[in-house]
């Protein structure tokens, strides 16, 4: 059957668009990016992996999300809520704030999220250079760590517009500590590409095959000129042994049903990882392809599709309201997971409308760090970030109740 889209993708317009706390994590806040590296040992040789999506011709010793970095940890995807996060400047330079980068990590991981996702959408990753990307994702990691969180997955965002530079950005994930690579399909040449979306599947089919880390399909028609995956071709890449899950931010939940039904128990599992702090979600097992809704203002709809939680920006201003809502979701408590819900959406619709300035903004407003996204992207007038404040004032007031 020919490929089609699942339209109508009902949120295709999102677009993306938070200076201090007491310091815990000592560092200083401008590192070079070899002291950040250097503990990191280095790629480990390639498992065989087949391009032909034969499950059967893996190795039986060998599966991505139970393969085991040089340090020894295995950090499988299990259900929960993941967090895309913000990438914090100095305010006068706008070199990289590490120590932000770092403190934020940590406070998100103690509100009980499953793992972090650097340069996603609310990353910056646009605006980064390859060396800073390897700097914020060995910082975030090296900060986890050393709050308690070693089993914490962390994702990084690794599309690029050639296939070439999304596996160096993966093997550059990989060695900067990165266990998983989300990738956003290539557009630019979207109108030159093969029909039937097979240039899209043909390049994350050799990404997989290249890259050291599994991958997870980034679907964000909004940052992707329109180009929206349907369910068929997510399936389809789905079978490839080193594709592992996938973040919808399309908001398409018939096509995450489908995706989910079709992918439930495709794969070998990995067993739950051990919790190594009071924080850390009970124990589960990881599902055996890992769907996500891409907003947290369809968590619920995406669970009762079958889906196993949420990589959502907005969990960087409410992490406890997101965690809470995936949690009742689980529990089967659908009345209390829809009014949390309800907060939550509003919430998202004042993140999804400021996108990453707007976030910044309100999350200095109520938490005092944020500050502002790299320039070109303006700087709030202070009439804006009151506006901004005031868009997360309810869920803002909830999250501190939970
Ligand atoms: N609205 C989205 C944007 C990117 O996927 C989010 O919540 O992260």
């Amino acid at each position: 059957m020919a490929p089609h889209n699942d339209a109508p993708s009902p949120s295709g317009s999102y677009t993306s668009g938070f200076n201090r706390l007491p310091s815990t994590y000592h560092h200083h806040s401008v590192l070079t990016e070899g002291l950040m590296v250097d503990h990191l040992s280095p790629l480990e040789p390639h498992s065989p992996l087949s391009s032909s999506f034969s499950t059967t011709s893996e190795s039986s010793d060998f599966h991505p999300t139970t393969r085991r970095r040089p340090d020894g940890i295995q950090r499988p995807l299990i259900a929960g809520v993941y967090v895309p996060t913000l990438c914090f400047f100095e305010e006068g330079t706008e070199d990289l704030d590490v120590e932000t980068i770092a403190r934020h990590a940590v406070r998100l991981a103690r509100a009980g999220v499953a793992g972090i996702a650097t340069q996603g959408s609310n990353g910056e990753a646009v605006h980064l250079s390859h060396s800073e990307r390897r700097l914020v994702t060995s910082t975030t990691r090296r900060a986890l760590d050393a709050a308690g969180f070693a089993h914490m997955p962390v994702i990084v965002g690794c599309g690029a517009q050639s296939t070439r530079e999304t596996v160096q950005l993966c093997r550059d994930a990989w060695e900067s500590g990165g266990d998983y690579a989300l990738v956003l399909p290539p557009s630019y040449y979207a109108s030159l590409f093969a029909p039937q979306m097979e240039t899209v599947v043909k390049y994350f089919t050799e990404v997989a095959d290249a890259s050291p880390i599994p991958i997870i399909i980034y679907n964000f028609p909004g940052a992707a000129g329109g180009l929206d995956l349907s369910s068929d071709v997510i399936i389809k890449l789905s079978q490839h042994p080193n594709i592992v899950g996938v973040k919808l931010t399309c908001g398409n939940t018939g096509k995450l049903n489908r995706i989910a039904s079709a992918t439930r128990g495709s794969k070998p599992t990995a067993a739950a990882p051990p919790s190594s702090n009071a924080a850390a979600p009970a124990a589960q097992a990881a599902p055996s392809f890992l769907v996500l809704a891409g907003s947290a203002d369809f968590t619920v709809q995406s669970m009762v599709a079958g889906g196993h939680g949420i990589l959502a920006g907005l969990a960087n201003i409410a992490p406890r309201a997101c965690v809470k809502t995936v949690e009742l979701c689980q529990a089967g408590r659908l009345a209390e997971a829809q009014a949390l819900q309800e907060v939550v959406a509003r919430g998202d619709w004042t993140a999804i409308q400021g996108g990453v300035v707007g976030s910044k903004s309100g999350m200095q407003g109520w938490m005092g760090y944020g500050g502002y996204a790299r320039s070109p992207l303006p700087r709030p007038t202070p009439e804006q970030a009151k506006q901004w404040k005031e868009g997360f004032r309810e869920l803002v007031l909830l999250e501190k109740t939970l």
